[in-house]
This record gives structure tokens, C-alpha cells and sequence, in this order.
């Protein structure tokens, strides 16, 4: 895991030129336009929560953020410049539902070392690491399929803080999860952000976005509707469909 010294040299996000940004980006697919002209800024260091009613075009928004598709109009830029591999490395994902591999819990962490060209001594020191971390170590042997929900989003959890990635997107990570699960979930998602991790993470949970965001960009049928630091969206939302959707109603255009 990241040099605890390193948290010296974190900018404050408030201020730092961003981590990612996209201009007039636009998606289409199935015929239609799931994203429409967002522009918008991740900063470094922030935890930004992306929020908004079923169907918005959240996660569509966060894989195309991560590279996973490409825009059909206009790019996303890392630092500035064009996502490329290296980027992408220094970004990861976990999803609502963990895909495992069919192996033991220490072996999904070491494949994913392994990807990242980290082997040996190393590679055996971080995993035993992660499962620490992660409060996986007595489980380290176990299948990875048979785990829990919670055990299995913790080790996904895991398995992508591993590769020390700058930026870590998480799709709706505690949808699924009683309390307990995602307070756990929540310390480890935190405890990466104390290292210097920026987090991108889709939520509809508000007392989670009130636990966890500083940034917040809402969505509206693939349109930004809103974006902000979750503090100012929360005390005086200004577009008419954040202000629904906090207030737990179903917005409908004037
Ligand atoms: N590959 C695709 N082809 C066609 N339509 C798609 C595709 N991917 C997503 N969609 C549609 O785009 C819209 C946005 O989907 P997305 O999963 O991003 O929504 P969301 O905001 O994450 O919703 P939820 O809160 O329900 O998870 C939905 O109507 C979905 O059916």
C-alpha cells in the first residue's frame, strides 16, 4: 500500500487542476443518447459522489470516465491529456455486484498483483497486506465465490487498492449491503481516500453522500443537471430536478 509520507504532498482538491475532465462529452447507443454535452471536472483528492434516479446515465457516465467505452462525442482528458494506458492503470473500478475469480480469496489478490507486474516477495507482502486491510486474512484461503456479499465487496475492495490506484470509481459499491457491511465498506473506501486516493462513486444513499462526499455531480436524463461541493448542492439546490429528487419526488419538466 501508498507511503503514509505521502499524504504530505496531496494538493487541496479545491484548488488543483483536475484529475479528469470532459468537454461537451455525448454517448449514444441503442439508438439514443444516454449522455448529453457534460462538461464537468473530477478533482484530485476529492470524493465525488454522482447521483440521480435510475436510468440518469450514471454508470454509463463512470465507464466512460474509466475508458471502458468511448464517447461518440468529444473526449476525456487525464491530467489534461487523452486517456491512454497508462491512465488507466492509475484508475480502477469496482462494481455493484464483484465478478471473482474461481479461486481463493489470496489468489484474486495476487492475480491482480500479478497483472500489474508485481511479483515474488512483494507480491506476497501486499496481498497479506490487502487481507489485513480488508479484515480478510482469516479468510485468505477460502474460495472467493462462496464469500458473503460484504466479504466479497471488501475483497473487491482489495483487489483494486492493490494496484495503488490515484483514482478508484465505485458503481452503487453498498446497494446490496445491510448496515454493518457498508459501514466496513465505507471505512476502507475512506481509508483510501486518507492515503491520497481520489474517489468517484455513484450512490442514491444520502446519508451515505452526507458520510462520504465532498463533490457531487447530479444527473437528469443524461444531462448534468448539477455539480458542486455536496455541501452548497445539499443546502440550496439550484436546478428543479435535484431539488425533486432530494426531496424524494418525481421531477417532471415544466
Ligand atoms: N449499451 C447500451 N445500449 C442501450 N442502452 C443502454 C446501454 N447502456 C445503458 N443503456 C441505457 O442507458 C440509460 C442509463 O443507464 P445507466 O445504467 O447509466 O443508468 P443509471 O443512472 O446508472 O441507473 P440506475 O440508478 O438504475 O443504476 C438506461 O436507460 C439504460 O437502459
Amino acid at each position: 500500500m501508498r507511503d503514509m509520507t505521502l499524504d504530505m504532498t496531496i494538493p487541496d482538491g479545491a484548488t488543483a487542476p483536475a484529475l479528469l475532465a470532459c468537454q461537451g462529452l455525448s454517448f449514444d447507443a441503442g439508438g439514443k443518447r444516454l449522455i448529453n454535452d457534460l462538461t464537468l471536472e473530477i478533482r484530485p483528492g476529492r470524493r465525488t459522489l454522482v447521483m440521480g434516479p435510475n436510468g440518469a446515465g450514471k454508470s454509463v457516465l463512470l465507464r466512460l470516465l474509466h475508458g471502458l467505452i468511448a464517447p461518440t462525442v468529444g473526449a476525456v482528458l487525464w491530467q489534461g491529456d487523452p486517456l491512454d494506458r497508462a491512465a488507466r492503470d492509475a484508475q480502477a473500478m469496482v462494481f455493484q455486484r464483484p465478478v471473482m475469480l474461481r479461486r481463493s480469496v489470496l489468489a484474486n489478490l495476487k492475480f491482480a498483483l500479478t497483472v500489474r507486474g508485481v511479483t515474488g516477495a512483494a507480491r506476497a507482502a501486499k496481498a497479506a497486506e490487502a487481507l489485513e486491510l480488508a479484515r480478510l486474512t482469516d479468510l485468505a484461503r477460502r474460495p472467493a465465490r462462496v464469500l458473503s456479499g460484504g466479504e466479497q465487496q471488501r475483497l473487491a475492495l482489495a483487489r483494486a487498492l492493490v494496484g495503488e490506484p490515484r483514482l478508484l470509481f465505485l458503481d452503487e459499491p453498498t446497494s446490496s449491503l445491510d448496515p454493518a457491511s457498508t459501514h466496513a465498506i465505507e471505512d476502507l473506501i475512506n481509508a483510501a481516500h486518507a492515503r491520497g486516493v481520489s474517489i468517484v462513486m455513484v450512490t442514491h444513499d444520502l446519508g451515505q453522500a452526507r458520510r462520504m462526499g465532498d463533490d457531487v455531480i447530479f444527473l437528469q436524463n443524461g444531462t448534468l443537471a448539477e455539480d458542486g461541493t455536496l455541501q452548497d448542492v445539499l443546502a440550496a439546490p439550484q436546478a428543479p430536478s435535484t431539488k425533486a429528487w432530494l426531496e424524494g419526488r418525481l421531477y417532471t419538466a415544466p
